[in-house]
C-alpha cells in the first residue's frame, strides 16, 4: 500500500525546486515561466483526463489523473499551498452529503 505521505515528499521536492536550475528540471522549468504557464499544463491535463475517461483504458486514465494531481501541486505550491491544505478541506467536508451542503447554500442567500 502507497502511503499517502508521498504527496508531502512530492511537495517537498516542489519547495527545493523553487530555487534549483531550471534548465536541470521539469517543475523549476515551469516555476521560472510563471503561472500563466502552469495553468496552461493544469488545462491541457484536465482536458487530456477527459480524453482518457472516455478511452475506456484504465491504465491510460489512471496515468492522466497522476498528470492533473501533479500539476495541480505545482500550482498549489506557486500560490504558497500544498497537499495539506486540500486534505484538511476533504476533512472538513467528510459526512456533510453534497445535496444538504447546497441547500444550506441557498438557505443562505435567501
Ligand atoms: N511526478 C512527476 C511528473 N509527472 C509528470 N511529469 C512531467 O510533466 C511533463 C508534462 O507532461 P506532458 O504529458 O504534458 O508531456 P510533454 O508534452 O512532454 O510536456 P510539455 O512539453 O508540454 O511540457 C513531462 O515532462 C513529464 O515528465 C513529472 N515530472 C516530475 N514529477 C515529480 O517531480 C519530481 C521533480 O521533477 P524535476 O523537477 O523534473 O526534477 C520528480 O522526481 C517526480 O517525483
Amino acid at each position: 500500500m502507497i502511503d499517502v505521505k508521498i504527496l508531502e515528499r512530492i511537495a517537498n521536492t516542489l519547495e527545493s525546486r523553487k530555487a534549483a536550475d531550471p534548465t536541470a528540471s521539469y517543475v523549476s522549468s515551469l516555476f521560472s515561466k510563471g503561472q500563466d504557464a502552469i495553468l496552461k499544463k493544469v488545462g491541457e491535463e484536465a482536458v487530456e483526463t477527459i480524453m482518457a475517461a472516455k478511452d475506456e483504458d484504465a491504465l491510460h486514465l489512471v496515468r492522466e489523473i497522476a498528470d492533473l494531481w501533479f500539476h495541480s501541486m505545482i500550482l498549489l505550491s506557486f500560490k504558497g499551498l500544498g497537499p495539506s491544505d486540500v486534505l484538511a478541506e476533504l476533512a472538513r467536508r467528510e459526512g456533510i452529503s453534497g445535496i444538504e451542503e447546497k441547500l444550506g447554500r441557498m438557505e443562505i442567500k435567501e
